[in-house]
């Protein structure tokens, strides 16, 4: 015999899915190979007949629906697929063998009470329907099959519902009865035997593959084919993780690794029979029959990937059992797990550190409260004693387990595990590692579930692109800018860089959208007009924390005074804040300080280059400096772009209102121009240094002198502020003119130096490292312990949309780097 195949309740479930089915077998047919067939029931069959059975268990009278839905579903299948002079034969052959069934019923009716021996032959009838049906429209096609009743052949011991094969004595009568249909195709029973007395019992969890299993075996078949709803074993569930891929080849342990911890597709421990004998296992589906599946064998043959697979138990609790009592104290662990086999308490990981200061083990939720009992009697005395602290169980846990032969050649397998969920913020609550090194499971917290399957079936699966997940709040001048430049970048990205930035979340004062799967990057503007709901930042954030969702980033391009609030918020949940916006880092010193402190323990990226000097690498520099050890004796600069424009264009007979808005025009000024020509922005700049360095400076300690008329400064709208700048033109050109007169320029300048802030207008000669200047320029030295004769100068464009949009970028790319 060259194979045996398997179908799945569901290949059997609807007419559309028995037309694959049957097309497979004429295939095989067609080919002439020597197969045999083992079918499950229709889906939901053994199920509904289970119910069938309470029902008649419980109730005074017989309620028939169940069953006339399940014969009428057969009957619908004959319908279909058999001529109409032919199926009153195949019609009376199913009705005999539901009659049999509603015998059955009657008797557990009758007695009120349903035995695990009623409930096997019970169950028995699903099997037995769906072969009989498949088995007649073969034949009437014109196919040599046989209806082979399983129980004539696999003989089990007595123990009903899950049931024990007797090896010899089966594989003995499988192969007589094969030597005596040598040229039929069998098609079998799956999930059913007999015992010696002849009743029937089934074979358990996984019951049809087995019985593929243990004929398989019998017959020394070259492969078994398992043919399913889904493309084989994948890399992980891909309704948790959509990039899971089908697995090719995956070894016996591996799979069994795997399923344990939740991968459903097979059970392996009911394929033993033909692993024991070295048979391949191919998983197929039938919805996708060209598909070549997993090949589960022996050994797998040679993958590009150091895992095999991922997979998780989503519900879990920890007990955790911890005393000083139990430090060299042999037989704790013997006890504790002893009393839990008896209670038949399945436990799922093992963990205890080498200190013997505390066992920890993880069990289903379900069963934690009778655990805590049975432990909390059981240790008694020595709870009493204080050996033992006492038992501390933990709900709402997940296990992650990674699963893969390639472990055992590679180190840094853990590190990477570890090093990517820390990355992301998930915390690790325990974790094992068998000494096969086949597996590492860790402990989660349930909520981070999904998060770390993806993040690290990403890390070991496409190690090569990482995707980010970014939010951008604030779609005015540098937002769109941003999304302009992204769109420009991402085939660049993707290949030298590894990088996917993915734009999940969008906000104006407006509007917001947010949509996991990722927002078309040129279309955002318009989607978020179109498809946002109305805006409200709380509620934004509030989703944000929610999807958790990996490598998150959440850019700040408002101007707003009230955004960063939820900064902290977003930091403790793991998510990255970049941003031009000043406010943050110019609050007050303690607000800094949290924000930048709980950054660095959350292990997330704060960004802000563009606060100084926009796309200019001011903030970058300063911070190599310090990391390297160097001291600050001075920073002067020029850092706002718009004032550097206004000194730089306006001469004399020009209107400086006019040359402001030029400024504004060209993307220079705040969104509110006031912010610049107050010196307000300036002095956000320079603190924001000031405390880079170190200091601990407030916004109070600056002395800001101030350049402009205070009928300006008091005007209470930007375009009265224009109207009041127009009549204060003379004031200007007198200031201008003093300069000129003395051949000097004037420059808006901050300095910080003996840890005093102080900004005002000077009048610069040419001698004067600040007296060349263009556009709008910033220039900022830093005269330090090593810089110390000349200073370090950096100088050029300090304001603008593409310069800043571009700052904000690099930081993105910053955060991608550090991640990976
Ligand atoms: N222009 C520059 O050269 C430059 C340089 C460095 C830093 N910056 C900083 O960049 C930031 C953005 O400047 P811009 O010129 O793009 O401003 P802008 O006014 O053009 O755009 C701001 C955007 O933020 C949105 N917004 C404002 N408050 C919001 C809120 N509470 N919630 C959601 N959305 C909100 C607005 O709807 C708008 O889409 C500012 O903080 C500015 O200081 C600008
Ligand atoms: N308005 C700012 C933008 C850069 O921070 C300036 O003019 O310098
Ligand atoms: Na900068």
């Amino acid at each position: 015999m060259e194979k045996i195949l398997k179908f799945g309740g569901t290949s059997c479930g609807s007419i559309a899915s028995i037309e694959s089915v049957l097309a497979i077998i004429e295939a095989n047919h067609q080919v002439k190979s020597s197969f045999a067939v083992v079918f499950s029931a229709m889906s939901g069959v053994t199920n509904a007949l289970l119910e069938a059975g309470a029902t008649a268990a419980s109730k005074k009278t017989l309620e028939p629906t169940i069953i006339e839905a399940l014969e009428a579903r057969h009957f619908e299948v004959i319908r279909h697929f058999i001529p109409v002079t032919a199926q009153s034969q195949v019609i009376a052959q199913i009705r005999t063998l539901v009659n049999e069934l509603r015998d059955v019923l009657k008797g557990i009716n009758l007695i009120q009470e349903i035995s695990p021996k009623t409930s096997d032959l019970l169950v028995s009838f699903g099997e037995r329907l769906s072969t009989a049906l498949i088995t007649a429209i073969l034949k009437q096609r014109g196919l040599p099959v046989r209806f082979l009743d399983a129980r004539d052949v696999v003989k089990t011991n007595q123990q009903f519902g899950k049931a024990e094969v007797r090896f010899a004595e089966s594989n003995a009568l499988i192969q007589a009865d094969f030597n005596a249909h040598a040229n039929e195709i069998a098609l079998i029973t799956g999930f059913i035997g007999s015992n010696d007395a002849g009743d029937t019992t089934t074979l358990g969890r996984g019951g049809s593959d087995y019985t593929a299993s243990i004929f398989g075996a019998a017959l020394d078949v070259n492969e078994i084919e398992i043919w399913t709803d889904v493309d084989g074993m994948m890399t992980a569930d891909p309704r948790k993780v959509a990039a899971a891929f089908t697995i090719p080849s995956i070894s016996y342990a591996e799979a069994m690794e795997l399923t344990h911890f939740g991968a459903k597709v097979i059970y392996p421990p009911s394929l033993q029979p033909a692993f024991a004998k070295n048979i391949p296992i191919r998983v197929l589906n039938t919805f996708n029959q060209t598909f070549e599946g997993t090949v589960v064998s022996k050994v797998s043959s040679p993958s590009p990937y150091i895992i095999t697979g991922i997979s998780s138990i989503d519900e879990l609790a920890l007990v955790n059992v911890q005393g000083s009592g139990m430090i060299g104290v042999a037989g704790v662990s013997a006890k504790l797990f002893t009393v839990l086999a008896k209670e038949k308490i399945s436990v799922v990981l093992i963990s205890q550190a080498s200190s013997e200061h505390s066992i920890c083990f993880a069990i289903d939720p379900q069963v934690a409260s009778k655990v805590d009992k049975i432990l909390a009697k059981e240790f008694a005395q020595e709870i009493a004693s204080g050996d033992i602290e006492g038992i501390d169980i933990q709900r709402d846990l997940s296990v992650i387990a990674v699963v893969g032969e390639g472990m055992r050649k590679h180190t840094g397998v853990s590190g990477r595990l570890f090093s990517v969920l820390g990355k992301n913020g998930i915390n690790i609550v325990a974790t094992a590692q068998g000494s096969s090194e086949l597996n590492i499971s860790v402990v989660i917290e349930k909520k981070d579930l999904s998060k770390a399957l993806n993040v690290i079936h990403e890390t070991f699966f496409f190690s090569q692109i990482k995707t980010l997940n970014l939010y951008l709040v604030g779609a005015g001048l540098i937002g769109k800018t941003l999304l302009n430049q992204l769109v420009g970048q991402e085939r660049y990205l993707e290949k030298y860089k590894g990088l996917r930035i993915q734009l999940v979340g969008i906000a104006n004062s407006r509007k917001q959208l947010i949509n996991p799967a990722g927002i078309s990057i040129d279309q955002a503007i318009e989607l978020l007009d179109s498809d946002g709901e109305s805006a409200s930042l709380a509620d934004f954030v509030e989703q944000i924390k929610r999807l958790n969702l990996p490598n998150s980033i959440f850019a700040d391009c408002t101007a707003s005074k009230e955004i960063h609030q939820h900064y902290l918020g977003l930091f403790e949940a793991n998510v990255s804040v970049v941003t031009p916006n000043k406010v943050a880092n110019s609050g007050p010193y303690a607000q800094y300080a949290a924000l930048h402190q709980t950054a660095l323990s959350k292990g997330v990226k704060f960004m802000y280059e563009t606060n100084v000097g926009a796309g200019l690498p001011v903030i970058n520099t300063l911070q190599g400096l310090i990391a390297s050890g160097d001291r600050f004796e001075k920073i002067e600069g020029i850092l706002s772009g718009t004032l550097s424009f206004l000194f730089n264009q306006f001469v004399p007979g020009k209107s400086f209102a006019a040359v402001l808005r030029e400024a504004k025009a060209k993307g220079y000024t705040e969104p509110d121009p006031r912010e610049d020509l107050s010196g307000m922005d300036v002095a956000r700049k320079i603190l924001i240094l000031s405390r880079e360095i170190g200091l601990k400076l407030e916004f109070a300690d600056i002395t800001i002198e101030k350049i402009i008329p205070s009928a300006c400064e008091a005007a209470p709208t930007v375009d009265a502020f224009f109207e009041e700048l127009d009549k204060a033109n003379s004031y200007f050109e007198a200031m201008v003119n003093e300069a000129y007169a003395e051949k000097k320029v004037l420059r808006y300048i901050a300095k910080l130096e003996n840890q005093k802030i102080s900004i005002g207008l000077r009048a610069v000669g040419a001698d004067h490292p600040f007296y060349q200047m263009d556009g709008a320029d910033n220039v900022i030295a830093f005269t330090t312990k090593r810089y110390h004769d000349r200073p370090l100068v950096i100088k050029g464009p300090g304001a603008g949309a593409e310069v800043t949009a571009s700052g904000v970028f690099a930081d993105i790319v910053s955060i991608g780097s550090y991640l990976s």
